[in-house]
């Protein structure tokens, strides 16, 4: 099997939307076999938790502290976690023994790289008894530890993804619009660079909810008939995070929706799916060449109106926009699978952080290992 496992990787993203389950066979170097994948959605009222998790945590300055409703809601989303791994197993015929390994995000919480603390919640040991299967976990704070920005880590991932793109022009940019928009550069040559490239949807789910009680502006529509106000879409793209030279990894509160009275409801949805598309290509702007190909993964490439806006801005420098599945990917699979990938990469003790993805000083491995059978002699496996 040259080193080849199958893993299971959990997402729990910043949109707060559900667990994403995927499969992947690989060797967690160029061997990837994508599997099948599951979304569990949140009810309203766990997601209502999880928000409360977020305010929870923002006095935070030591990453193990677990202050207000934390310590009971990491044990809830694990234990929601090991349902999906339950419920993606039963639906596959699978049992827990013929997975070598579950790559666990869990929830970030808090994420402030200059001050060194990346907070994500989830119970590694705790998912590995109740799976019976091994954990690796919190696999952002070593490459943190070691001068990087802890985020993001998919890159590693869409480099072996793009070793089977044959036809795409280069350079190639896959870009994530999940809460939070991440990109990762493929070079001519293969070289890699990534950072994170904006908000994603999460100011468009705050404005919809506040304004029309609905969490997501399904495929844009709210957005398509609504005008752009350029002046508060500059007031968004003037930020320094987008003028600086240095990037930097992002944390959901780091761009606030605007006021009630800023907009009516369908010119600020269309103003920040506009933001949504034209902060990618400001980001996009600080890579040393003008990417070819742009792949779009993340809910946002369900969002008609950044897509169509994201179209005409790359145009204009010859490029072209698919989305995951015109690449041959899945679109809402990707960071899952990406999860279960530098699982994979973590139990071989291979870099799963570069000095071109996250600004760590050198390429470290990361991850920490919850073994199933120390834990349980009795589990499953
Ligand atoms: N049909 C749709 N139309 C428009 N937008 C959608 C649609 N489906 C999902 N979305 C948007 O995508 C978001 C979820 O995207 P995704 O699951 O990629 O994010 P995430 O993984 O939670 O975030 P991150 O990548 O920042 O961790 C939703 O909150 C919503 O805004
Ligand atoms: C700290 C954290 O959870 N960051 C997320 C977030 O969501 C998108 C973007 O910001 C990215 O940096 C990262 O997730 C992806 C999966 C990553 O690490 O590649």
């Amino acid at each position: 099997m040259g080193g080849r496992m199958r893993a299971i990787g959990l997402m729990s993203g910043t949109s707060m939307d559900g667990i994403d389950v995927a499969m992947l066979e690989t060797d967690g170097e160029s061997f990837v076999e994508r599997g099948p994948f599951l979304i569990i959605p949140y009810d309203p009222a766990f997601r209502d938790r999880l928000k409360q998790g977020l305010e929870d945590a923002r006095t935070m300055t030591e990453r193990s502290a677990r202050p207000g409703c934390l310590a009971e809601l990491e044990h809830d989303l694990t234990l929601r976690h090991a349902g999906a791994v339950k419920a993606f197993l039963g639906a596959h015929n699978l049992s827990a023994g013929e997975i070598d390994v579950i790559g666990f995000h869990g929830q970030t919480v808090l994420h402030r790289p200059d001050q060194r603390l990346t907070v994500q919640i989830g119970d590694g040991a705790l998912l590995a008894r109740e799976t019976g299967i091994d954990v690796v976990h919190d696999m952002r704070a070593n490459d943190m530890a070691h001068g990087g920005q802890g985020a993001p880590l998919v890159p590693a991932y869409h480099a072996a993804l793009a070793a089977s793109l044959k036809q795409a022009a280069r350079p190639i940019c896959f870009v994530n619009i999940g809460g939070i928009s991440n990109l990762t550069y493929i070079g001519a040559e293969g070289e890699i660079l990534a950072f994170d490239s904006g908000p994603g949807n999460a100011l468009i789910d705050q404005w919809v909810e506040v304004n029309a009680g609905v969490p997501f502006d399904q495929g844009g529509r709210i957005a398509s008939e609504g005008q752009v106000l350029m002046d508060l879409a500059e007031r968004y793209l003037d930020h320094p995070f987008f003028t600086t030279d240095q990037r930097r990894s992002l944390d959901r509160s780091d761009f606030r929706p605007p006021q009630s009275d800023e907009a009516g409801l369908h010119d600020g949805a269309r103003t920040l799916a506009y933001v949504t598309a034209a902060a990618i290509l400001r980001s996009a702007g600080h890579l040393p060449h003008a990417p070819q190909t742009y792949i779009i993964s993340g809910g946002g490439r369900l969002n008609r109106t950044i897509m169509a806006d994201l179209t005409e801005i790359a145009a204009r420098s010859g490029a072209t926009v698919l989305t995951a599945e015109e690449a041959g990917f899945d679109g809402d699979a990707t960071e899952a699978e990406a999860w279960a990938y530098l699982a994979v990469r973590s139990l071989k003790r291979l870099p799963l952080t570069f000095p071109g993805t996250t600004g760590v000083k050198a390429p470290v491995a990361g991850g920490v290992l919850a073994r199933a059978e120390a834990l349980s002699p009795s589990a499953a496996k």
